[in-house]
């Protein structure tokens, strides 16, 4: 008979660009009543692991990927992590690796099929998010990237649908949906987990046309950190007039009124979104990690403007994957 232990733990990868709502599907399951333990990887880019602190507890361990892509070279620290997770916890019933926005979501999933993982772990899915009112930002920002990402997945996933049109959604299907991949429509990431979890996905007859291009070279990302309290509404505005190659920026931040936000750029859309408390190790600073493509970004700049948003604001160290 074979034990539970012995049969190989399914592996999910979520990938898309970078704000498309990875982060937003993993909290989902997180807290969905499907009744998995469920351990997550967190891959993020920038310096710090904002992802790892806007994840919701895990019953099945939350494992935070070292910084940069795990998508590149060989994945030495994926290698590891897997590892370490199936010698700790064999009573996990399934694996969600949540990629970087700028990762091949593919490749990641190559790693799970290595042969050493063979009868341990078997890749399930490779789930792809789309950011509907922001796919063209995303091709411009870092072209074949984001076609990429769409090109590598079993289940596509088409979110923010509250932030566009009928038409807008028909037209993003007739242009970039495959037809023998299936794709579903979501706001706020909500997939069913019948779905999610259903396993066996027929891979497509026809392999994708997109190429993913090393644009992990391209992106480059900084880190804004701040002592005190900041001036919201300054700080809204700096962020809503981002050069447009700086395309993500996520953290956490103190208003003046003591009040706690969760704070997101994507593309051209800024929201603050109240938080409970600072993450563990914010050590009561606020923090963003600003991330943008091409040679020459106007950090410097930028780092300036934030500095203006609050007395104590010291500038950041710049840093690439
Ligand atoms: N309006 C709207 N906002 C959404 C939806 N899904 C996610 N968001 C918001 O989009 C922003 C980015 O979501 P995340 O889940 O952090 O995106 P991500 O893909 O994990 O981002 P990276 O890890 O930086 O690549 C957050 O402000 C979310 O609240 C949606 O369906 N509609």
């Amino acid at each position: 008979m074979v034990t539970r232990q012995a049969r190989p733990i399914p592996v999910t990868v979520i990938g898309g660009f970078l704000g498309a709502g990875k982060t937003t599907l993993v909290n989902h399951i997180l807290g969905g009543d499907h009744e998995l333990k469920i351990a997550v990887m967190v891959n993020d880019f920038g310096a710090i692991n904002i992802d790892a602190a806007l994840i919701t507890s895990t019953e099945g361990g939350l494992y935070s990927l070292s910084n940069g892509c795990v998508c590149c070279g060989l994945n030495q620290g994926l290698v590891e992590q897997l590892e370490e997770l199936l010698s700790a916890r064999i009573d996990i019933d399934h694996i969600v690796i949540e990629a970087s926005g700028v990762a091949d979501p593919a490749r990641i999933m190559d790693t799970v099929r290595y042969a050493r993982f063979a009868g341990r772990l078997r890749g399930d899915a490779i789930v792809v998010l789309v950011d509907a009112a922001g796919f063209d930002g995303a091709i411009a920002a870092a072209p074949g990237l984001a076609e990429a990402q769409v090109g590598s997945a079993d289940l596509l996933i088409l979110n923010k649908t509250d932030l566009v049109s009928r038409d807008t959604l028909d037209a993003w299907h007739a242009r970039w949906a495959f037809p023998d991949t299936r794709t579903i429509e979501t706001t706020n990431a909500r997939v069913p987990f019948d779905l999610l979890f259903a396993s066996g996905f027929p891979s497509r007859g026809a392999s994708s046309p997109f190429t993913a291009v090393p644009v992990h070279e391209q992106a480059e990302s900084i880190t804004w950190r701040h002592d005190g309290p900041i001036d919201a509404k300054r700080l809204h505005g700096v962020l809503a007039a981002l050069p447009a190659r700086i395309y993500r920026a996520k953290g956490f931040v103190q208003a003046s009124d003591g009040r706690l936000f969760a704070v997101h750029v994507v593309g051209t859309r800024v929201s603050f979104e109240p938080a409970a408390h600072l993450p563990e190790g914010f050590d009561g600073q606020s923090l963003l990690v600003l991330v943008g493509f091409g040679r020459d970004l106007p950090f410097e700049g930028v780092l300036a403007q934030l500095n203006g948003c609050g007395a104590l604001a010291r500038s950041g160290k710049k840093g690439s994957a």
